[in-house]
């Protein structure tokens, strides 16, 4: 791409303007008008004593049952105190009441849900487990128990309903953690070496908060609506006024004096029918907003909950099938690697059984060493890379004798030092730019963050390091670039920011999965030239996953042959194209060949037919 393509791109691109959620909410019709309304409402509950004109408790008794009039607005209820001033203190008294039953609620469910989703396991099978049995306790029965016990404390009867709310919360919270935590997004800022808790926060936090938005509009209402019942069966402090005990008192006398009944419920009807029309718009404008980018087979699979524990040296695959043994070799030390992986062995629990993928590789890369691994699909390369980034998916499991990064092996570290030292020393380049990108966050944030967080600098410092990077990586306008939501880049400029926060953190390995291959042709070159450029200049070891022994030929030094799992051979690429020494070795350069040639025919063809 060039640099007015680039310009084109991203001109084209920025056209189309990115507003938030809130804002969208107050153009809308359905979100501004009840917004209003419900402000009003809650303005009235505030702001109670000054304007009810009356003590909502003071007993006159000439206005008993009296008729809507000069000195009552609404009339007087059946003992004479005054139903506009009652009506105006229950709104504060329900509101209230609203409040502590989602408060309760959402500071259970959403980090619980949040917390299932993420992490998995034990965890999440008992929390599941909780949430559901929650939902076939008969609520009410216990909240006679607790208004008995409690003496009808109101605030605990409204929290004891915001425990039964809990579901609700997690549910939603779990299963939209479960639906990010997958994305390749997610892994990116793993390998760049954001801890579980900052991920949680920056990331998977962002796709949960509209659901919990609107979950928490339909709950305000279900909980009024729950404290009118509560109060309308006779539950809770009868001397504090509020809508339920209004309407029970008119229910009562619903025959003879009607419009005691009606304005609490009137007022009850309209601040739930705001509230869920403010729901289902926001429910609207999330559905039209969130453009989910799902994982695509071939990115990274997975979020590395729960595969630390599996890479601990010693550890046995376990497999059921019996070990193939180990395949490949190391060609230096330890000490002098930028990365050794020895005996990896990475198993799948599949339906019928765990099967073992990979099946005891060894290789290395020196530092300043350009190393490409090359096989058919299938054969194993990313599932040999994610196990040395820790991402495999939560059914894959990675066993090896070491896996030294920078001289350290991380099998023996903590998951927590393994993410630290991972975040330092190697850059990750995935193979799906776009899905690699949050798209809830500027590029220039997705830049800085990883920055401060693992490398600690400082964050003037950090825009600085981000900017530096994106001009060198050809993106001539890197303010804009850093201004730019993902979906205004194209795809070519979107791996040239992945490759810029690849570098960014100055990592000794860039390992690069497949880095073309949803590129188009012409910025394929370019992305590898650039590649190839950075690496000699920060004198990188480069660990590029390709099937094409064009990309090999073209950068690399050393090239690792893979096949069903195994390395079928190894050696430098100039020996290693002059006289494999395997079969299948053969067939790979040929079919690369024949691919190449039949380009140069299409380019020749297209060149003929345009001129
Ligand atoms: N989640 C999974 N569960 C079970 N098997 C898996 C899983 N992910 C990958 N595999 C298997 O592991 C093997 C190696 O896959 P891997 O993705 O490493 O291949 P690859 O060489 O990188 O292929 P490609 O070039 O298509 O990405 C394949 O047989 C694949 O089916």
């Amino acid at each position: 791409m060039t640099t007015t393509d680039i310009r084109v791109a991203f001109d084209r691109a920025a056209q189309k303007r990115r507003s938030s959620l809130f804002r969208r909410f107050l153009r809308h019709p359905g979100g501004y008008i009840p917004l209003a309304i419900f402000l009003l409402i809650v303005l009235v509950g505030v702001f109670a004593p000054l304007l009810a004109p009356m003590d909502p408790n003071f007993v006159d008794l000439a206005a008993a049952k009296a008729p809507p009039g000069p000195e009552h607005l609404l009339g007087g209820d059946s003992t004479g105190r005054d139903i506009l001033s009652r009506l105006i203190y229950g709104t504060r008294t329900t509101l209230w009441g609203a409040l502590i039953t989602i408060v309760t609620a959402l500071v259970i469910g959403v980090p619980s849900g949040v917390a299932a989703g993420y992490f998995g396991g034990a965890f999440d099978r008992i929390a599941t487990w909780i949430s559901d049995a929650l939902q076939s306790i008969p609520g009410m029965i216990i909240l006679l128990v607790v208004a008995a016990g409690s003496r009808n404390n109101f605030e605990l009867l409204m929290a004891t309903v915001g425990v039964f709310m809990v579901p609700g919360y997690f549910r939603i919270a779990r299963s939209q953690t479960l639906a990010v935590r997958g994305e390749p997004y997610i892994d990116a800022a793993r390998v760049s070496g954001l801890s579980d808790g900052r991920i949680i926060f920056r990331h998977v936090i962002k796709a949960v908060y509209p659901p919990v938005i609107i979950q928490t509009a339909l709950t305000a209402g279900i909980a009024m609506g729950m404290q009118a019942g509560l109060q309308f069966l006779g539950i809770g402090d009868s001397n504090v006024p509020s809508w339920g005990a209004m309407m029970l008192e008119g229910f009562r006398l619903m025959l003879t004096y009607p419009l005691m009944l009606l304005w609490p419920s009137a007022a009850l009807g309209l601040t739930i029918a705001v509230l869920a029309i403010m729901g289902s718009t926001l429910a609207e404008l999330v559905q039209v907003r969130t453009p989910r980018v799902s994982r695509q087979s071939g990115t990274a699979a997975g979020t590395a909950a729960g595969t630390g524990a599996g890479t601990a040296a010693g550890t046995t695959a376990g497999t059921a099938t019996p070990l193939a043994p180990a395949t490949g070799s190391a060609q230096h030390t330890a000490e002098e690697s930028a990365l050794r992986v020895e005996n990896l062995r990475v198993v799948h629990a599949t339906p019928t059984g765990e099967t073992e993928v990979v099946h005891g590789v060894t290789l290395d890369v020196a530092p300043g060493e350009v190393v490409g691994i090359v096989g058919e699909s299938g054969s194993g390369k990313s599932q040999t890379v994610f196990s040395v980034l820790d991402l495999l998916p939560s059914s894959g499991r990675a066993t090896a004798d070491a896996i030294w990064v920078g001289g350290a092996d991380v099998t023996r570290a903590t998951p927590k030092q393994r993410h630290a030292l991972l975040g330092r020393e190697i850059g990750y380049v995935p193979q799906e730019p776009m899905s690699n990108l949050d798209p809830s966050y500027t590029i220039g944030h997705q830049l800085i963050e990883p920055l401060r967080r693992t490398h600690g600098l400082r964050k003037a410092e950090a825009r600085e390091r981000a900017r530096a990077m994106l001009l060198r990586v050809g993106l001539t306008d890197p303010d804009r670039v850093m201004r730019s939501y993902p979906h205004q880049v194209s795809g070519g400029m979107a791996q040239r920011v992945l490759i810029a926060g690849a570098i960014a953190g100055k990592p000794s390995l860039l390992v690069a999965d497949e880095p073309t291959t949803a590129l188009d042709v012409t910025v394929q070159a370019e992305v590898l030239e650039l590649l190839r450029e950075l690496q000699a200049e920060y004198g990188m070891a480069l660990l590029i996953v390709t099937h094409n022994f064009g990309v090999v030929a073209d950068i690399c030094d050393r090239v690792i042959v893979m096949r069903g799992g195994d390395v079928v051979e190894t050696g430098p690429v100039d020996s290693l194209f002059a006289s494999p020494a395997e079969e299948y070795t053969r067939e790979l350069i040929a079919a690369s060949l024949d691919d190449a040639e039949g380009r140069a025919e299409l380019d020749r063809t297209g060149t003929e037919v345009t001129a």
